[in-house]
């Protein structure tokens, strides 16, 4: 039994944090806000926190016609999450009666409960079937501008269309692992499955079978194609999806992070697969060493993983995204200093910016003479070769293969040194 109240306390608090305080849900989840709650009210909590923020648009336009401008962020929320569960089909009575509860314990605008009951009666009569006449909702300006600029409104448009559904579950399969998870087989190897469920419950988890990874995150490593005994660097690997790849391709592995925090996650993930690599905790810019390969999976804005954290936009305005872009290009750099004569790096972003892909690699060409791309694995990785790009990288978008489901937004390329 789910406590509904407590999971909608908590994802207002959730939005609190998110709307008004510019923190990422990722970040609210690292430190432990939601460590009280049951895994069913955890649950229940990222799902109505997620879906509030997915329909933002849809749920404010409702809103407006209700509500004046200098309602306080705290009931304002209240009222969006009350919104979002109206216009899904949520029971009236439940939704209004806990929103106007929990509006009613603020210490401050307990006052507003009135008005909260209000508005939702109102919602509850005539939302749903405004929501079903509103668009379907857009990136924000800041980042909807660079990305028509980038990939045409079509494009855009179509990868919105992708943003306004839950990601499906993609699960990578250790080699010999259990397979029954009733899911389809894509193309490029990944297993999935259109809902997520309760993932720890599904057969081969307990064992160390597979791991969750997006479809598009897997394809770096296999970029890569790491073999037996060789010594391979992934340098941003927490909380270690590529680790794990590599580690099952048998390769020796260095697993490097600069979070402590997100190494724990890798050493969990290592444990339970029982897959090997030795875990440094450190700044990639000041590791030294020589390796046959370098995975490279530099912190970027995560702009291609909007599906699944619908909090981005709107906590986020990229105003970091520069330094980012500074950031990737000197790790690109140092990172090709870790590679040997012959031997060969992937570099990889969750991003849909050129800036944070292509371009760096377009740069890193002219400035490093030993450098070329490899599309020799390209061929085995079971992609369109339309995704193939000008350089020789690949560029994937969360609207290809969107009637699939789609998948996360990300480049990547591999590049040889001369021997
Ligand atoms: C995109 S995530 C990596 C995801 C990981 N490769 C995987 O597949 O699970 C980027 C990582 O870069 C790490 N990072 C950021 N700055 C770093 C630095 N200066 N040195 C090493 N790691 C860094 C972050 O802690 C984060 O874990």
């Amino acid at each position: 039994m789910t406590d509904a109240i407590q999971a909608r306390r908590s994802a207002v608090y959730l939005l609190d944090q998110v709307l008004g305080q510019q923190r990422l849900l990722a970040e609210c989840y690292a430190a432990g806000v939601l460590e009280r709650l049951t895994p069913e009210d955890r649950a229940r909590t990222q799902r109505l926190a997620n879906e509030t923020l997915r329909n933002l648009e849809r749920v404010d336009k409702i809103l407006a016609k209700y509500l004046k401008k200098n309602t306080p962020l705290h009931v304002r929320n209240a009222l969006r999450l009350g919104v979002y569960e109206l216009c899904a089909g949520g029971a009236a009575h439940g939704v209004v009666n806990s929103m106007v509860n929990i509006v009613s314990r603020h210490k401050h605008h307990g006052a507003l409960k009135g008005l909260v009951n209000a508005v939702l009666r109102k919602v509850a009569a005539n939302g749903p079937d405004e929501w079903q006449k509103l668009r379907q909702p857009r990136l924000p300006k800041w980042l909807r501008g660079p990305l028509v600029e980038a990939w045409g409104r079509d494009a855009v448009a179509g990868i919105e269309a992708v943003h306004a559904a839950p990601a499906p579950l993609d699960i990578t399969l250790k080699p010999g692992g259990e397979s029954d998870l009733d899911a389809e087989l894509l193309p490029t190897g990944s297993l999935r499955r259109a809902e997520a469920g309760q993932v720890s419950a599904l057969p081969g988890y307990d064992a160390g079978d597979w791991w969750v990874q997006d479809a598009a995150a897997a394809l770096p490593a296999r970029l890569l194609s790491a073999q037996p005994g060789e010594t391979v660097l992934d340098l941003c690997a927490a909380p270690g999806g590529k680790t794990m790849q590599l580690a099952a391709a048998g390769a020796t592995v260095s697993a490097l992070d600069v979070s402590e925090t997100r190494l724990t996650r890798l050493r969990e993930n290592l444990e339970r697969t029982g897959l090997k690599a030795d875990v440094i905790v450190g700044d990639a810019l000041e590791h030294q060493g020589q390796y046959d390969a370098v995975l490279l999976d530099a912190p970027c804005s995560a702009t291609g993983t909007i599906r699944r954290h619908p909090d981005l936009p709107h906590a986020k305005d990229g105003s970091d995204f520069g330094a980012l872009i500074n950031l990737q290009a000197q790790m690109l750099a140092h990172a090709w200093s870790l590679v040997k004569p012959g031997g060969r790096l992937v570099f990889c972003t969750c991003s849909l910016l050129p800036d944070e892909g292509e371009c760096q690699v377009e740069d890193a060409l002219e400035m490093f003479a030993d450098m070329q791309v490899d599309q020799s694995t390209l061929a085995d990785l079971g992609v369109d070769s339309d995704w193939i790009t000008e350089e020789g990288g690949l560029r994937l978008r969360p609207d290809y293969w969107a009637e699939r489901g789609g998948m996360d937004g990300f480049y990547m390329a591999l590049l040889r040194k001369s021997a």
